[in-house]
């Protein structure tokens, strides 16, 4: 008996030695050791977690910053916050990214000649607009709006991004998305399609930019705890609310410190907690890997986590149902 199970495992170690020999990860990124200097470019870097990521890029790692924000007051009281002692390290430019291309390139090329023709090292594109409403009271309009600023802008500032990159053959760009990008919540019908649509994008991207040395990370933050969420708040049906809790909340400090971590080394996703982790796990699909833990995970445990999500999903509309019976 005791033979038997030796044996057993025996085989199923060398079974995994011979799986994880042939599947290796895709690619196998550099880690970003010195961020001193680099060239980081923030969209939504007046607020929430784009203000926490400049902070820390400015303060912990002496990187040169550029945000790109709408509104200037607010970039005003950014510029003051993160720099008091006026550092021409840190440039802070009003463009809407989402309204015309030449605009976002003007803004990026200016950018590059003010931080001493360095070109950008690092995107992030974190700018959006996010509100939690039923479908049918959300106006075409809004749909639109929506989708212009959260993807086309972080398509608009990727291309102006992309020929300094491509030229010297290094770089790093990273995309917000959210657990609203993994899974249909009650209330983010405009925005989970959003951020679906950047998974769309990221993946295709790598693909194409792989072979130019060029990284991409898609971030799935859960609640996090931001100017823009509490704005949310105002007005989340109480499903949303409900469904987002099981999830907690984080501070922005907590979601840019793993953004960094996960740009530095390449990775192509990046998620947080446990329900983060799962999530990420079921909802690879053909997502690139880049480890091998990765890969484990992934090929062991998918099953089952389509047997537990089914659970969860049910008592997600168990309490959509409940909720339209409380007034
Ligand atoms: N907070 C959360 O709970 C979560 C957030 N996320 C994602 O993380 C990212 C950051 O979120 P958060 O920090 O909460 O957001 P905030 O609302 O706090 O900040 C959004 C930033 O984006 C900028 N922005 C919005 N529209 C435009 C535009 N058209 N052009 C340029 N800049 C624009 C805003 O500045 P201005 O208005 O002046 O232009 C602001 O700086 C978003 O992509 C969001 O979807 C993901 C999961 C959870
Ligand atoms: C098998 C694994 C089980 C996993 C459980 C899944 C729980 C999902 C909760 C969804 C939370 C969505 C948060 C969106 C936050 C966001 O983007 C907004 N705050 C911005 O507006």
């Amino acid at each position: 008996m005791l033979l038997a199970i030796i044996l057993a495992c025996i085989g199923a170690l060398a079974l995994l030695t011979i799986l994880i020999y042939l599947y290796r990860p895709l690619y196998h990124p550099k880690y970003l050791e010195d961020l001193y200097d680099c060239h980081v470019v923030i969209t939504g870097g007046s607020s929430g977690i784009g203000k926490e990521l400049a902070r820390l890029f400015l303060n912990e790692y002496g990187s040169r910053v550029t945000i790109l924000a709408r509104n200037s007051e607010r970039l005003e009281e950014c510029r003051r916050d993160l720099s008091p002692n006026l550092s021409d390290r840190l440039l802070c430019l009003s463009v809407d990214i989402s309204q015309s291309y030449e605009e976002v390139e003007n803004a990026i090329q200016h950018a590059i000649r003010h931080h001493q023709d360095k070109p950008v090292d690092i995107l992030i594109n974190s700018a959006a607009i996010f509100y939690a409403r039923p479908f049918e009271q959300t106006k075409p309009e809004e749909f639109a709006e929506m989708m212009r600023i959260n993807y086309l802008g972080s398509v608009y500032c990727t291309q102006a991004c992309l020929p300094s990159m491509k030229r010297r053959g290094t770089g790093r760009i990273v995309f917000l998305s959210s657990q609203a990008g993994q899974l249909g919540v009650f209330g983010y019908t405009s925005y989970c399609s959003t951020k679906y649509a950047l998974k769309g994008l990221a993946e295709s991207l790598q693909m194409e930019l792989e072979r130019e040395n060029i990284y991409i990370t898609l971030v799935f933050p859960p609640d996090t705890d931001t100017p823009g969420l509490k704005e949310e708040n105002k007005s989340k049906p109480k499903e949303t609310q409900m469904i987002n809790e099981t999830s907690g909340l984080l501070s922005a400090e907590q979601v840019a410190k793993k953004i960094i971590q996960s740009t530095r080394k390449g990775s192509f996703t990046c998620s947080y907690g446990i329900n983060g982790f799962l999530l990420t796990c079921l909802t690879c699909g053909a997502q690139p890997v880049t480890t091998v833990s990765e890969i484990i995970c992934q090929s062991l445990f998918i099953g089952l986590l389509r047997l537990i999500m089914l659970r969860v999903l049910k008592s997600f509309y168990k309490l959509v149902k409940k909720a339209k019976q409380i007034p």
